[in-house]
């Protein structure tokens, strides 16, 4: 349902809850339009998540989680003190929206907490309660993560970013996008080299517009231009989010994060991942064991709604790879930040 928006989507507003509806801002249709949508049901909450109106590992899970409030409402309204069985049904339309992001299965798992220990009552209040401290609490974690890891930046430098992880992706602020702008107000960041990131082209429409609304010097590059940008050495970091992160320090990112990896390490740059612990999957030994969402092929085939290949033309499309923690240089969580990830030193953030 498209509607009258309470204001015009900034960057910080990817998902906002105002008058007892779930307002996302339209990333599909960034930076061209910028529109809300209003859902005041989970299915279509669901909906939204797979069709990538909201995107990135922590937006999806707080879009979940208030998902998990319209499922609420809606179930005590049908069932009244039957809610808990009437809920069923959306909670699993949620969690098969997307596989990858953990943050997504970390909040239904904490509403879904909370849900075992109400009563029989309206859970609406309490439910919104636990979406909107999901929120804030992620808000909180990306200032803490920008500040980090700016600390880890010892001199100016130009960064690599790839896909979007700003605060469209998140509560607010940003991950990589938290340490860019965090970096660049203690002047440690002369300018932003934006990967595209095809197929979807997050890089292009929604980190480019992130940054130049900031006022953050950013250049858009295709994905392919990363490693003669490296060989010319103005480049310190390739500083990045992260959908899951297993137990052993794998990283799972948008697709072509592991190939900016191995590149940088070839031209012995660093590589920063920024990811609150929600996105920390300690169930899981290594990234041999995330699931890799594959897209419908016709977001490769073509672009903008034109066909580029020739029709019938086969094409994979993975949207997610894993870096292995062999690559990756820091983990930089709101708990801390983690050199040369093993499993013994993610024991010791996780707990
Ligand atoms: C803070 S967001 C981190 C990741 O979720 C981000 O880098 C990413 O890969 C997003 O993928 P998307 O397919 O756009 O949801």
């Amino acid at each position: 349902m498209k509607t009258t928006a309470p204001t015009i989507p900034t960057p910080d507003d990817a998902a906002l809850w105002h008058d007892g509806h779930l307002y996302l801002a339209d990333q599909r249709i960034l930076p061209q339009r910028a529109e809300f949508l209003v859902y005041d049901q989970a299915a279509a909450v669901a909906d939204a998540i797979r069709a990538m109106v909201v995107r990135g590992a922590p937006a999806i899970g707080i879009a979940a989680a208030y998902g998990v409030v319209l499922a609420g409402r809606a179930a005590f309204t049908a069932a009244g003190a039957g809610w808990k069985t009437a809920i069923t049904a959306d909670l699993a339309r949620l969690a098969a929206s997307r596989p990858t992001a953990v943050n997504l299965f970390w909040a239904l798992r904490r509403m879904e907490a909370l849900i075992a220990q109400l009563a029989d009552g309206d859970p609406t209040g309490a439910l919104l309660n636990e979406a909107l401290a999901i929120h804030q609490e992620d808000r909180d974690a990306n200032r803490r993560i920008g500040e980090l890891g700016a600390a880890l930046i010892t001199q100016p430098t130009d960064i690599i970013t790839h896909c979007n992880a700003g605060a469209l992706a998140t509560g607010g602020y940003g991950t990589a996008l938290g340490v860019v702008r965090s970096a660049f107000a203690a002047g440690k960041i002369g300018r932003v080299f934006a990967d595209e990131t095809r197929p979807w082209l997050q890089g292009a429409r929604l980190t480019a517009w992130e940054l130049m609304h900031d006022g953050i010097p950013v250049t858009l590059q295709a994905d392919c231009a990363a490693a003669s940008l490296m060989a010319t050495g103005t480049v310190g970091w390739v500083i990045v989010g992260s959908d899951r992160i297993a137990a052993n320090g794998d990283v799972a990112n948008k697709i072509g994060t592991y190939g900016l990896a191995v590149l940088a390490r070839h031209h012995g740059i660093k590589v920063m991942v920024a990811a609150p612990t929600s996105t920390v999957d300690m169930s899981i030994a290594s990234g041999a064991e995330i699931p890799i969402e594959e897209r419908d092929p016709a977001e490769l085939l073509g672009c903008g709604g034109q066909q580029l290949a020739p029709v019938g033309c086969v094409a994979r499309n993975p949207v997610f790879d894993v870096t292995p923690a062999a690559l990756v240089d820091a983990i930089v969580t709101e708990r801390g930040v983690v050199l040369n990830p093993t499993t013994e030193k993610m024991r010791g953030l996780m707990g």
